[in-house]
């Protein structure tokens, strides 16, 4: 299933949670939706589940629309960061409902991850420990098998082997039944592996759509001598830099950026990581790019 958006405006009173985005999910692609605390990007789940209506633009699924089309719901999967599950009911029952709404749920994938996250399903979810219930929303999402899964930071209470269980499950489950995943989180270095194209929001707009490894090859993060740095930096942009005594180490955007003519320029150079690079670029003020 293709997700199409086209100049999407929300609007909460005055304010544009999301502002003119225009972007395409492809079938089968495991996405990564990063941007800072407020950047739109649960609106813009939320949107493509079908919870929120938008104020203007377009949003279609495979050429529909989304809001109230229960032939397109059954086939998005949303888990949230807290899902709140209903407090009345057993691990067991939140299964059957979710098995009952996604045609494709699979009940083998359900045992086996409440195996891996040592849950029961005979408790009651009003005693589940945030990690725990976190673990149940995780375990939804895969076995729904739903072509487009959405998860919106989805690890909140896990521990460390915890998350890296739930990323190693989320590739074992892309990989053997490939469907279009959305995985937002703040953890971007944890995961980063996993993603194949990377949108990132900056204040309700687009601010890039990459794939990852184009994202990282576009980054240099240079070290030296405060004047050879400069020399080498003008012309180029500049996302962050710091001078210590003498000593200056500058961080770069752009295509074409070479670790080699860095070297040879008798430079420290490496390229950056994915969490620094989004980071760095979503707070950018301004482009900076020096004469
Ligand atoms: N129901 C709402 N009513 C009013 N404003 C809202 C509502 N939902 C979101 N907003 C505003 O819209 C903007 C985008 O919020 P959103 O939750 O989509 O961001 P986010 O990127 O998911 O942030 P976070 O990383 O903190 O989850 C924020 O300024 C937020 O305050």
């Amino acid at each position: 299933m293709n997700i199409q958006i086209e100049d999407l405006t929300k609007m909460y009173g005055t304010k544009a949670a999301l502002n003119g985005v225009t972007v395409t999910f492809e079938e089968n692609k495991f996405y990564g939706l990063l941007g800072k605390n407020g950047a739109g990007k649960t609106t813009l789940m939320h949107t493509i589940a079908g919870h929120i209506l938008p104020s203007s633009g377009h949003l279609t699924i495979d050429g529909k629309h989304p809001f109230n089309n229960r032939d397109i719901l059954k086939e998005i999967c949303l888990i949230n960061e807290s899902s709140n599950f209903k407090k009345r009911l057993k691990v067991k029952d939140v299964l059957k409902i979710a098995s009952l709404f996604y045609p494709n749920w699979s009940e083998e994938t359900a045992e086996s991850l409440l195996q891996k996250f040592h849950l029961e399903r005979n408790l009651s979810t009003k005693g589940l420990s945030k990690g725990m219930e976190s673990a149940l929303g995780i375990i939804i999402g895969l076995a729904s098998r739903t072509k487009i899964t959405i998860f919106d930071e989805p690890y909140i209470g896990l521990d460390a082997s915890a998350r890296y269980l739930f990323y190693d499950v989320l590739l074992e489950e892309f990989q053997q039944h490939p469907r279009t995943i959305i995985l937002s989180t703040h953890l971007i270095d944890e995961v980063s592996r996993l993603f194949e194209e990377v949108i990132a929001l900056k204040d309700g707009e687009v601010m890039m759509q990459e794939t990852a490894e184009q994202v990282i090859e576009n980054s240099l993060q240079v070290s030296g001598k405060e004047e050879a740095v400069n020399r080498f930096v003008k012309g180029k942009r500049v996302i962050d830099e710091k001078t210590i005594m003498g000593m200056k180490t500058a961080e770069l955007y752009g295509e074409g950026l070479s670790l080699e003519e860095a070297k040879s320029s008798g430079l420290e150079a490496e390229r950056m990581t994915l969490q620094n690079v989004i980071v760095k670029l979503t707070e950018e003020e301004e482009e900076k790019v020096y004469a």
